[in-house]
């Protein structure tokens, strides 16, 4: 069986260079594209030099070109739009990881999943995605509990990072709404808010020097509190996540599937 062939989009940024490093050191895949941005000062560099794991004799371009077989990426909105818009045009597989995206970005991610199999998800990681299931499961089951469950959702993150609060934190509280039924999201507090009202879901950006990424969220009880709390110490916990869900959407039919689907959660 050939190689799957494999472009990263955002392949000079933070997450790119651990998916190439990924890519590179897989059997049965090779790197096909390395796009970056089209102001990129990594434009025409060695992609696997880049990402510090030795020459991959793929120079970083601002475009796609012929022979990919999926789309990993995790670049900005911008580079999600290119990459979506690629997807589409080709009918190439898609596993979308940038967050902070626009109902218009979010619409054309929808769009690619009409063509091919798509991946859409602010999180690649195992743990974080069974972290949700739990919290989800734990959402359920505190749903009518005496005096109700207060529930707020702390995430932690490096100082670089552009959207706030993150698509993971984002997802954790849609997950828990979709079973406690919270219809107003508060992001952060100030001044007199008054009592907290049971109806409302919070959440805390956190933005700390060089935190990979954690996510806590907490159920408050009258008489007792539970948290769930799951850290990242690498971003290969996601280049991993991402790489399996490109082995799954390529050659599948299209639809969105969601990283429990990848996984086997
Ligand atoms: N779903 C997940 O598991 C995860 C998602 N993310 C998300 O991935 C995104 C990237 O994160 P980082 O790597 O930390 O950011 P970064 O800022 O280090 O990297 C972004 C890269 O995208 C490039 N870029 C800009 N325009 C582009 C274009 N048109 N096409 C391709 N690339 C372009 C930039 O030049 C940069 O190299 C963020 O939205 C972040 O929230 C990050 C980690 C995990
Ligand atoms: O920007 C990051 O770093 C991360 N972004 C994602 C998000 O916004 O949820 C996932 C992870 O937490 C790291």
């Amino acid at each position: 069986m050939s190689d799957l062939r494999i472009a990263v989009s955002g392949a000079a940024g933070r997450m790119g260079r651990r998916v190439i490093a990924q890519v590179l050191g897989q059997e049965g895949m090779t790197l096909a594209a390395a796009v970056d941005g089209p102001n990129s000062e990594f434009l025409d560099q060695d992609a696997g030099t880049v990402a510090g794991v030795g020459e991959a004799g793929i120079p970083i371009t601002s475009e796609y070109g012929d022979g990919i077989d999926a789309i990993i990426d995790f670049s900005t909105p911008p580079g999600l739009e290119q990459a979506a818009n690629f997807s589409i045009e080709r009918a190439v597989p898609l596993v979308a990881a940038t967050t902070g995206l626009t109902e218009l970005q979010i619409a054309l991610i929808d769009e690619a999943a009409k063509k091919t199999a798509v991946v859409f998800a602010p999180n690649m990681s195992l743990a974080v995605n069974l972290c949700m299931k739990l919290a989800s499961d734990a959402a359920a089951a505190l749903k009518d509990a005496p005096g109700g469950a207060d529930v707020e959702v702390v995430e932690r993150h490096h100082r670089y990072k552009e959207d706030a609060p993150s698509g993971t934190a984002l997802h954790f509280g849609k997950l828990v709404a979709e079973q406690m039924g919270q219809s107003n999201h508060v992001h952060g507090r100030d001044g007199r808010p008054g009592a907290r009202p049971h109806d409302e879901i919070g959440y805390h950006a956190l933005r700390l020097g060089d935190t990979v990424g954690e996510h806590n969220v907490t159920f408050g009880l009258l008489g007792e509190t539970i948290e769930l709390t799951v850290r990242s110490h690498t971003r290969d916990s996601y280049a991993i996540g991402a790489v399996a869900a490109a082995k799954f959407v390529a050659g599948r039919s299209p639809g969105h599937y969601t990283m429990n689907d990848v996984l086997g959660l």
